[in-house]
């Protein structure tokens, strides 16, 4: 059951397990958990409920942010991103990301896995082995209204009894045709991939997304919740974990370890009064890439000497905890199109934004089922991926995952991301660097365990990057100079040049030009990943065993995006729930009886 109030749960119910944070993978890992009749499960989540929040169910929705379900954290000010700061979107619902995020159903590459198996010495990461915990959570449906979706996939490549609803876009848009005959003009790099979720994503292939046969939004809560009659998992919602505490007081030496089964936390953050609560069997802390480390440092997990400085008792010395933090650099790049026909006006006319709506709602008359129109899709109906040149990974080094896995993701949209200017029509070619070198941290800021961590992503400081961001546009300008295009592209985003100038142009001045553009223009993708990061067990460095155990104490785990050694070379939903199935799967058999 979901509870708003801790005074409401049955008094002196215990738990095995308490999660803290009702995230993507915190929701999944909950929901398995308590399959076992004889665990009972608690989730702790800082946020609101999201059972029946209209405006994260239709998906299109997603392109209007609702500072309401987010934590507006903001980054420090980045000098590789000429001195700005950015918005650092994260869900504050429950449900977390999974309730706000854009609904791309990407798993990565196979080559992503098969690198955690390695770095972890843990077969059980590599893709094969990956391969149950895909089926648990992937159920594969018809899109809305049922379009033939006959090569947009392959049937063998996906699951069809898992959690989470999955299909291929619902809606029609002007640029499909036109993107795919791009495709067949130019081949090579751009050839069609008939599924880029194969485990080989180079070329272009259609986007599945969570979105289910309605043309609604499928979070971690509508896939593994709905069982509201489950009364072995409780979830209570309006509540902030401060820390963990050590449940006795064991006295370190060579062999006893500090346990942390007990949970502090907080339904006021104004007026605080903590609650303790102790699982009997383990805490799993699923707080995502910025609550997680966030909580371990609170709780004196971290790196002693910086612990000391912001005032917090050390008591375990883990110097990984907030390290490695790693998001992919972002640019929606949007071209003036000659065309009325994008879905720019939805989100700026009233007129159309209401048509549309009744028409998802089936109510227009015309569109007779639940999920037609633009809004029961996301805002791309393909993606694409590309390796840079080899001649530059020979001098820059190549830091994908593998030789087949891509360093760039390229997609087009039939209009302007997000917030669309009051006028003109427009194509975006959305770039971004799946493979990046550049890392950052996240760090406290001083002992109020409520204050927002000081999050610095060091965007755009490893040169790969950079130069790896500059190769993503001669892709795209190479991709919209195919005749197909002719006369549809009429003007590029500020700071560009046009598509004729661009190979025309001195080269010299071309990369200054880009170098620009892009410092000015990158922002998050919003797949940070790695500040609580798995490593082998003997490595001496990373915060958590390969099974997700906090290395060093007992009663601990951590499961959700913050434990990726490296980010996937995709968008990082799927990938954080392999993690909580396979989680599941480890804690369920280390507690069987
Ligand atoms: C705007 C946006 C768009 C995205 N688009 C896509 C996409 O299209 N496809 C894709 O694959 N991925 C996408 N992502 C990324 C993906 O959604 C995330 O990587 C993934 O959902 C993260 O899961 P998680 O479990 O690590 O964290 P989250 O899902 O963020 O869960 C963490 C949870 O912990 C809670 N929490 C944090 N601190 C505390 C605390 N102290 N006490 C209690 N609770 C706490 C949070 O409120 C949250 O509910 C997007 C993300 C965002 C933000």
């Amino acid at each position: 059951a979901i509870y708003d109030q801790y005074s409401d749960i049955p008094l002196g119910k215990e738990y095995d397990f308490i999660i803290a944070g009702g995230g993507t993978a915190g929701i999944a890992l909950a929901s398995r958990l308590s399959e076992n009749s004889a665990f009972n499960v608690l989730v702790l989540e800082a946020g609101t409920s999201s059972v029946g929040v209209f405006n994260i169910t239709v998906p299109y929705f997603a392109t209007r942010t609702v500072l309401q379900y987010d934590w507006n954290l903001t980054t420090t000010v980045q000098p590789g991103l000429g001195d700005r700061w950015l918005f650092f979107p994260r869900g504050f619902i429950l449900g977390g990301s999974s309730s706000i995020n854009g609904m791309f159903y990407t798993r990565g590459s196979s080559d992503d896995f098969n690198r955690f198996a390695d770095t972890t010495g843990d077969d059980g990461w590599s893709w094969d082995s990956i391969q149950q915990y895909l089926a648990l959570n992937e159920k594969l449906v018809p899109p809305a209204g049922y379009p033939n979706t006959t090569g947009e996939y392959n049937p063998n490549v996906h699951y069809y009894h898992g959690a989470v609803d999955v299909s291929l876009p619902s809606f029609s848009q002007s640029i499909d045709s036109k993107v795919l005959d791009a495709v067949d003009e130019l081949g090579g790099i751009y050839s069609y991939n008939e599924d880029v979720n194969s485990g080989s994503p180079l070329g272009l292939g259609w986007l599945p997304r969570t979105i289910d046969s309605e043309g609604r939004r499928s979070s971690s809560v509508t896939a593994y919740l709905s069982d509201e009659s489950n009364d072995k998992l409780d979830v209570l919602v309006n509540a902030r974990v401060a820390r963990v505490v050590p449940t006795s007081n064991t006295t370190l030496n060579s062999t006893a370890r500090y346990s942390f089964r007990t949970v502090e936390f907080t339904q006021d953050i104004t007026n605080v009064t903590l609650t303790q609560i102790t699982a009997s069997k383990e805490v799993i802390i699923c707080g995502g890439v910025v609550g997680s480390p966030q909580i371990l440092l609170n709780s004196g997990i971290g790196n002693s000497t910086t612990l000391l400085a912001a005032g917090i008792t050390a008591l375990v010395d883990l110097p990984s905890v907030g390290q490695n933090l790693s998001d992919q650099a972002f640019i929606a790049n949007a071209f003036l199109a000659s065309t009325t026909n994008t879905y720019d006006d939805i989100n700026r006319n009233d007129t159309v934004s209401n048509e549309v709506l009744a028409e998802w709602m089936g109510g227009d008359g015309q569109g007779d089922f639940q999920g037609a129109g633009p809004l029961g899709d996301t805002f791309a109906n393909q993606i694409s991926y590309y390796r840079i040149s080899e001649e530059l990974t020979d001098e820059y080094g190549d830091f994908a995952a593998g030789a087949t896995s891509p360093h760039l993701e390229i997609y087009p949209g039939n209009g302007y991301f997000i917030a669309p200017p009051t006028t003109g029509y427009y194509m975006t070619m959305t770039t971004v660097v799946v493979s990046p070198v550049s890392r950052g941290s996240i760090t406290i800021n001083g002992s109020n365990p409520f204050t927002p961590p000081i999050i610095d992503p060091g965007y755009l400081t490893a040169k790969f990057d950079i130069v790896a961001m500059k190769e993503a546009f001669k892709i795209v300008y190479t991709f919209l100079n195919a005749s197909v295009w002719d006369g549809y592209i009429l003007e590029p985003p500020t700071g560009l040049p046009s598509i004729p100038d661009f190979f025309t142009m001195n080269a010299t001045e071309l990369d200054v030009q880009l170098e620009s553009y892009i410092r000015n223009s990158t922002g998050s993708s919003a797949h940070p990943v790695g500040t609580v990061a798995m490593s082998a067990k003997d490595a001496s460095y990373g915060a958590l065993d390969p099974d997700l155990k906090v290395k060093g104490v007992d009663g601990l785990r951590v499961v959700d995006a913050s434990a990726f050694p490296f980010v996937t070379c995709s968008h990082t939903q799927v990938p954080v729930y392999v993690f909580a199935e396979r989680a599941a799967v480890l804690i369920k058999t280390s507690w069987q009886q």
